[in-house]
């Protein structure tokens, strides 16, 4: 389902999914060339491993490891990031830190480690040749390891049914399940060499014997090379048969799933499709997920409204067209911004970067806000702060994007304003005279729309809990007891000490709702409140 923007986490997720490899995210990357394999460091010399079958069989091991059917625990909840699950001889080997490793940077408040387990499969297997994936969010990291069962390959027939069944899958979903997962890599000697010997090959130094001969690629090789007899998966024709679990699930009912599979790759492809989404929708029975996150046709962001020293407003941001030809010169994009009293200003957009999903077969231009071409120093569109802005809507060649009537609502009752500034500085860095003093207190200034009474307004932080959970710290803003005017009067100034150089954004409670800016805001990025001061405080300090 298409959402309504905004939606701040439902936003950040389908960016996450539909905009893996835009300038900003970067998460493809990883999987860029299918190849990739990044195990902590730059090795070329180490082959046969790539990220995508790390990140794959992480999904699995978090989720089917502890998912109980029957009582509703476990699932795909980031538990396999606890040292003790990882530590089980059930998850052998190094792909689950070096996935973490790569997913927690992408972390934030919207996007849980649980949905990057998620993203990451759906990314992996899209992104190297496989069908789209229903990705739902929502996912909540555990607070604790969850129960061992991972299904190990000296399990017998019997024991693989039954674990499968308590996650809820049959037996021919079983076959299924474990012939998609095993299109993608294989077993490395180093965690199973009673399984895989040395291998001594240039192309895969690791010694990783592969499942199918497209270790990096999904396609029905693992089913086409089984049916043929050319397989060389070592859980098919493992030396030792007690390990041989994928040829005693495979043959488990008559070939006829493996068959099929190698018959058609479509149908293998639609199966996986399926069974991955199920596979990742499986999760502890408190967790709701949302609907299936679907791409916005038009889609605003990263936007951002601030107060300028000027006592302007000033609007900068992107909007994304998805999955339309990047550079079509004939295309027209207007920006119209309704303000308050009903009154429409209306701005050109300019070509400003594409964004890519599933390896490039989805391409989607930005344009920019304002008429430059980089991101990171980008303009802004000045407004009235009487008029201010009530929605957005797009024009684009003559047709109106309204969201079905509704706009895209933005929020300027509570804005950060660049009067903002340094009051105390302290010593610099290093003794060079050159470098600049550090500054260790300042003040925020939220301009508060005038006439709006927010329940409350506050600095928000993002930060780590003791068990790698992102949560929101807030620090409370104090209502003015004599409200400095701003903006010509249509805002009020709250004011706030900050002592740190933290990355703040603001947040206020407005008639019930909660709301945060996306513009991020550290002492850091302000000056001096009183500019002769600084040089007053350097002179004295380099006379002494
Ligand atoms: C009875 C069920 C299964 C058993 C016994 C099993 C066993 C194994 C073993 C022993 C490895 C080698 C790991 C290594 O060397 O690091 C492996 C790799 C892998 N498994 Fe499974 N597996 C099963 C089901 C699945 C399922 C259902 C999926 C996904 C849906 C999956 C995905 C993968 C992937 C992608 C790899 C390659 C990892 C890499 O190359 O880095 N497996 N499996």
């Amino acid at each position: 389902a298409v959402h309504t923007w905004p939606s701040p986490k439902l936003d950040a997720l389908e960016a996450q999914r539909w905009d893996q490899d835009d300038t900003i995210n970067g998460f493809s990357s990883f999987v860029q060339p299918c190849t990739f394999f990044i195990h902590g460091n730059d090795d070329e010399s180490e082959t046969g491993r790539a990220n995508g079958p790390d990140w794959i069989r992480t999904a699995f091991h978090d989720i089917m490891a502890t998912h109980n059917s029957e009582d509703g625990t476990g699932g795909l909840d980031a538990s396999i990031r606890f040292a003790e699950e990882q530590s089980r001889p059930e998850n052998a080997g190094t792909g689950f830190q070096n996935t973490l490793d790569v997913f927690i940077a992408f972390t934030t408040r919207h996007v849980s480690l649980a949905d990057l387990i998620a993203i990451g499969l759906v990314t992996a297997v899209e992104n190297c040749g496989g069908p789209q994936i229903d990705l739902r969010g929502g996912r909540i990291d555990a607070a604790e390891p969850n129960a061992p069962g991972v299904p190990e390959p000296q399990g017998d027939l019997n024991a693989h049914i039954a674990s499968f069944k308590k996650q809820g899958f049959t037996q021919t979903e079983m076959i299924g399940l474990v012939a998609c997962g095993h299109s993608f890599g294989g077993v490395e000697h180093k965690p199973f060499p009673e399984i895989v010997p040395e291998l001594n090959d240039p192309n895969s130094t690791l010694s990783v014997q592969h499942f199918d001969t497209t270790f990096d690629f999904f396609d029905n090789k693992v089913a086409t090379e089984y049916i043929a007899g050319t397989s060389q998966n070592p859980l098919l024709v493992g030396a030792n048969d007690t390990t041989n679990s994928d040829k005693r699930i495979f043959a488990s009912d008559g070939n006829k799933t493996m068959a099929s599979f190698a018959d058609s790759s479509e149908l293998f492809a639609s199966t996986c499709a399926s069974l991955f989404a199920r596979m990742l929708d499986t999760v502890p029975k408190d967790v709701k997920l949302s609907d299936v996150i679907d791409p916005l046709p038009v889609k605003p962001s990263e936007v951002q409204i601030v107060l300028g020293t000027n006592g302007k407003l000033q609007l900068s941001g992107v909007v994304r067209l998805f999955n339309v030809t990047v550079d079509d010169p004939d295309r027209t994009v207007h920006l119209l911004i309704d303000s308050h009293s009903g009154e429409t200003t209306t701005t050109t957009l300019t070509l400003d970067r594409f964004s890519s999903a599933m390896g490039g077969r989805v391409q989607s231009p930005f344009y920019a806000f304002n008429q430059s071409q980089d991101v990171n120093h980008a303009g802004v569109i000045e407004l009235d702060p009487a008029q201010g802005l009530e929605k957005m809507r797009f024009n684009i060649n003559g047709k109106v994007e309204d969201q079905g009537g509704v706009g895209f609502k933005v929020e300027d009752g509570v804005v950060f304003s660049e009067t903002s500034c340094i009051t105390t500085v302290g010593a610099a860095a290093t003794e060079d005279d050159d470098d600049d003093p550090v500054p260790v207190a300042g003040k925020f200034d939220i301009a508060v729309r005038t006439g709006l009474t927010p329940t409350r307004v506050f600095l928000e932080q993002e930060i780590k809990d003791s068990i790698n959970r992102t949560v929101v710290k807030e620090t409370d803003v104090e209502r003015p007891a004599q409200p400095v005017p701003a903006g010509d009067g249509a805002y009020e100034i709250w004011s706030i000490q900050v002592k740190d150089a933290n990355t703040y954004t603001i947040g206020a409670e407005i008639n019930g709702g909660k709301f945060s800016t996306v513009d991020t805001h550290s002492l850091k990025e302000l000056t001096a409140c009183t500019p002769t001061k600084r040089r007053v405080w350097h002179k004295r300090r380099t006379g002494a």
